[in-house]
């Protein structure tokens, strides 16, 4: 079983799958009376109808068993889904490009440092949640309305990638 090999979160790297939230190395303007910096559209939520809801959630995620296979991704065709770590702690991203199915080889793994997000674009093949602590909370901005948001597709055993931090000593 190929084990991915896990990369640092750029916006570079991962700019085919959507956005890193982050404020390290991006622009803003002061607001506030001089107080304030905002770092200003780092991404945007993407629904697919004009009466679509955007939903601000809180995710409690509990730690994977690791090495993990991945088994199985999913997508949300009709909206972005974005998350954000609240604890300052380091996660894992696992992504595969849109398309109508995700294939094996292209599927990628990304480690945000805990002060680094992402916005999945509407399609984006990816993991559930993939907290690297026992416990994490991540803020949630996603898509609620009509029709199916998320299709889940499940690899064969022959087809699975492994997930290890076993290098990394973790
Ligand atoms: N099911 C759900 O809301 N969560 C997933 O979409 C996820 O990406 O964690
Ligand atoms: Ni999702």
């Amino acid at each position: 079983m190929r084990t991915l090999t896990i990369e640092p979160l750029t916006q570079s790297a991962f700019a085919p799958f959507g956005d890193v939230i982050e404020s390290a190395g991006r622009d803003f303007f002061m607001i506030n009376n001089g107080s304030t910096r905002r770092y200003h559209r780092l991404s945007k939520v993407e629904t697919a109808a004009a009466e679509d809801e955007v939903l601000i959630s809180i995710f409690r995620a509990q730690a994977l068993p690791r090495p993990l296979p991945i088994a199985m991704l999913e997508r949300h065709p009709l909206g972005s889904q974005a998350f954000m770590p609240l604890h300052g702690k380091p996660f894992l991203i696992v992504v595969a490009p849109i398309g109508e199915e995700p294939q094996p080889g292209q599927i990628h793994a990304f480690i945000s440092n805990g002060r680094q997000g992402v916005n999945y674009r509407r399609g984006v093949w990816h993991h559930p949640v993939l907290s690297i602590a026992p416990e994490d909370d991540f803020l949630v901005i996603d898509r609620a309305g009509a029709g199916n948001n998320c299709d889940e597709h499940f690899f064969p055993e022959d087809q699975r990638v492994l997930l290890s931090l076993v290098d990394r000593g973790i």
